[in-house]
């Protein structure tokens, strides 16, 4: 663990926040899901064209910027052709006072290397059938490799975060893949691992303290809120703080999220470190509800269970998107209905995602796991099978119902930083789908086609 200095850290750099563009609007009373005209132009360069191996290639983009922020290890070539699409939309805006928008240099191909490498054989998986969503190109394998590098080493001596017997599952994670995934943005790994400490960290909460790694919802109200001291420090009394301060060592989740989020507050503005903090707040209040209703055996109806969801989610992931990028979305931009809406859409679309790709696995753990499949089928007494099918149809609309809001919100905002964001957003949401994907140590489908 890096030298923290007093708990809280110091406070890093302040940046100004630029004025917003939209005026303020009411938030959206009631969840209005229709999904508006589009302007086609920033959908289609939200989900770009991938190019799969072994499938045509899509045409080459304009040449790269020249100008490249440092990276902390050596980037790779450009791998596939899909990067290339890939490439021509995350350049980012151009023109005069967008230089410090101006996206990672790892599209930048080598100048000294005409011939594009092969692309690198797509992993193995099957997409949920009739799933919308969208293909990302493979994950640049050198920035794979370090960060799954890093990761492991930060697991074992900085947080001995699992005992020999965990090896295989973390290795089985591969959060090295699905944080290179989520962030082709990223400038460099010393990037790509502030969002990978923390997707560790949550993880080890989730399983430690919530699920099948010693997690009950029996007590979970007052574990959490330890462990969100690691996050949103304890301002406290002389006699008491060391006492405080002892017990952020003294489980492996403690010991990962205080020690990730020291790196994250480092790298980020204060008001980036809230928003995470906020959102990490959402997300143990979604874990609550979830255990409450285990303890009761309560299966809530579909509506509940979506809005349970909303905060069991996956959100405090992609809105970290512009940290990990190296620039901030100010909190007044982030803070406008339209962004929040967008934000919500897309996490629950991601999440409804994992409760499709964990399906059979929750099937087969201890006790009645909830998730959206099976609450519909309790719910709406429908089989297994139609369950499934129409859980895949709440997420193709939630997954358009973002896109919409995403699109609806580059028109009326087309602030750089707004756009990169959205941008960022977009990406981890397919980054996150084809993590699910790819697992299949984790994951696999069940037998409904
Ligand atoms: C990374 C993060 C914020 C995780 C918190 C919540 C979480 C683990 C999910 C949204 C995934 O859901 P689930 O607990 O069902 O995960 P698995 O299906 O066990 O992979
Ligand atoms: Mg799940």
């Amino acid at each position: 663990m890096p030298d923290s200095g007093p708990l809280g850290s110091s406070p890093p750099e302040q940046r100004p926040t630029p004025p917003t563009a939209v005026p303020d609007a009411p938030a959206p009373v009631g969840a209005d899901l229709s999904v508006p005209p589009i302007p086609s132009g920033f959908l289609a360069s939200l989900h770009p064209p991938v190019t799969l191996p072994g499938r045509p290639q899509a045409p080459s983009p304009p040449p790269p910027p020249p100008s490249a922020p440092p990276t902390a290890v050596p980037d790779a070539p450009d791998t596939t052709a899909a990067d290339s699409a890939l490439r021509a939309v995350l350049r980012g805006p151009t023109g005069p006072g967008t230089a410090s928008l101006a996206v990672a240099d790892r599209y930048s191909a080598p100048p000294s290397d005409p011939v594009p490498p092969a692309p690198a054989p797509a992993a193995e998986g099957r997409a949920v059938p009739g799933l919308y969503h969208h293909p990302v190109p493979e994950p640049d394998p050198v920035r794979v490799e370090e960060v799954s590098r890093r990761i492991k080493r930060w697991a074992e001596d900085e947080v001995q975060l699992y005992p020999e017997e965990w090896e295989g599952e973390f290795d089985g994670f591969s959060v090295g893949r699905y944080m290179v995934a989520c962030h082709p943005d990223a400038p460099t790994v010393d990037h790509l691992m502030l969002a990978t400490r923390l997707m560790v960290a949550e993880n080890a909460v989730d399983d430690c303290y919530c699920e099948d790694h010693g997690g009950s919802p029996v007590g979970l109200g007052g574990r959490l809120l330890l462990a969100h001291t690691a996050l949103d420090h304890c301002h406290t009394t002389a006699e008491y703080a060391p006492q405080w301060r002892e017990s952020l060592a003294s489980d492996p989740p403690r010991r990962a999220y205080h020690s990730a989020m020291d790196y994250f507050v480092r790298a980020a503005t204060p008001s980036q470190a809230d928003r995470y903090r906020h959102d990490m707040a959402r997300l143990h209040m979604g874990y609550l509800a979830e255990a409450a209703w285990a303890q009761t055996g309560h299966v809530p109806e579909v509506w509940e269970y979506l809005a349970m969801r909303q905060f069991n989610n996956f959100r405090p992931c992609p809105t970290i998107t512009d940290t990990v990028g190296g620039y901030e979305l100010p909190a007044d931009l982030h803070a406008r209905p339209e962004m929040q809406r967008v934000i919500a859409l897309a996490g629950n679309a991601t999440t409804i995602v994992n409760d499709l790709y964990s399906y059979t696995k929750e099937l087969d753990s201890p006790g009645h796991h909830l998730n959206l499949p099976v609450v519909i089928a309790e719910r709406e007494r429908l089989s297994e099978r139609d369950a499934y099918l129409k859980a895949v149809e709440v997420h193709n609309e939630l997954q358009h119902a973002f896109e919409a809001a995403a699109a609806d919100l580059a028109q009326a905002c087309p602030l750089p930083t707004v756009l990169r964001f959205l941008r960022g957003v977009a990406a981890w949401v397919d980054g996150n789908h084809d993590w699910h994907r790819t697992n299949t140590y984790r994951y696999s489908l069940p037998d409904f086609w």
